[in-house]
């Protein structure tokens, strides 16, 4: 579905190499180099790595000292240790808190991504799965931050942690649609804290329906990110049915399930809840 393509400005980075519908799992990868949940000091993880690193067949090793790294390194334990801190994605299994992968790592960050990635702990795989269609020639793309924010703090973040100018259709928008994009974005937030505050008083009004309401219009103008749409309609089904309304929160209920499912796949038994998203951003930023 994809190949590693040279991507302006971005280094290396997935391409489509055929439509990819959405809903479609893209990848669905084991990792190649893992990181305990504790990491101790940097001496220690290099030792970790290191013996990693040499146990990889010759072609995976190879691959993986090709990866990108933002650290400078002077011997080969410097080079893995820059590498895994450099590409480290988060992983939820037991002990382990990162991990890399020779693929899904080359993925490259846009603020308006087509593709989520998540560790599905049920098949012990990191997956990435289309957001909405991509088509052929397309740069498939994840969100590395944690939650939307205008384009002044995502460029600071992803400059702060990551060490680049993003340079993703959001972030060069003119500055007026910039503008209006940030406004809807921190409109978003607001209407976030204001339902998770009523929500946590059990405080059912009419105006946090209509708080949802426009959340999820609000939502789809922006278009499909990280699970923000499928927890709006997760909040609206509970409000729904908290005011008697069963047919409408079936509804929305549906359409909460139907797009967890799109972004992370029908076998995953990732908790799904209605407060905000963590950071999803890799273990270690520069
Ligand atoms: C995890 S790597 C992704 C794969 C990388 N492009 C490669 O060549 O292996 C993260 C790095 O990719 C580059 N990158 C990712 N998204 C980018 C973007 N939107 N604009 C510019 N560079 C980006 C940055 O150099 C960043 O530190």
């Amino acid at each position: 579905m994809y190949a590693l393509r040279d991507v302006l400005g971005r280094g290396k980075g997935l391409v489509a190499i055929e439509n990819i519908p959405k809903g479609t799992r893209i990848l669905s990868e084991k990792p190649i180099i893992t990181m305990p949940e504790d990491q101790g000091e940097d001496e220690w993880l290099k030792s970790h790595i290191s013996q990693q690193v040499d146990s990889l067949t010759e072609h995976l090793r190879k691959s993986f000292l090709s990866m990108h790294n933002l650290y400078p390194y002077q011997n080969l334990a410097e080079q893995a240790l820059g590498i895994v801190k450099t590409n480290g994605l988060p992983v939820e299994a037991n002990g382990i808190g990162g991990a890399v992968f020779l693929e899904a790592c080359r993925i490259n960050h846009a603020g308006d991504n087509n593709a989520q990635k998540n560790w599905n702990q049920s098949i012990k795989r990191h997956t990435v799965h289309a957001l909405r269609d991509i088509s052929k020639g397309d740069e498939i793309t994840i969100y590395y931050l944690g939650r939307d924010s205008s384009r002044e703090i995502r460029q600071r973040k992803l400059q702060d942690k990551f060490g680049f100018l993003c340079s993703c259709r959001l972030c060069s928008l003119p500055t007026e649609q910039s503008q209006e994009n940030d406004r809807r974005l921190e409109r978003v937030d607001q209407l976030d804290d204001l339902i998770g505050y009523d929500g946590m008083r059990l405080k059912f009004s009419l105006q946090t329906l209509r708080y949802v309401d426009e959340r999820i219009r609000l939502y789809n103008e922006q278009g499909p990110g990280d699970s923000g749409l499928p927890r709006a309609y997760l909040d609206a089904a509970q409000i729904t049915i908290a005011h008697g309304d069963l047919a409408r929160g079936r509804i929305f209920a549906e359409r909460a399930v139907e797009g967890w499912r799109t972004a992370h796949g029908s076998d995953s038994k990732a908790r799904f809840t209605s407060t905000k998203p963590r950071s999803m951003s890799t273990v270690n930023g520069p």
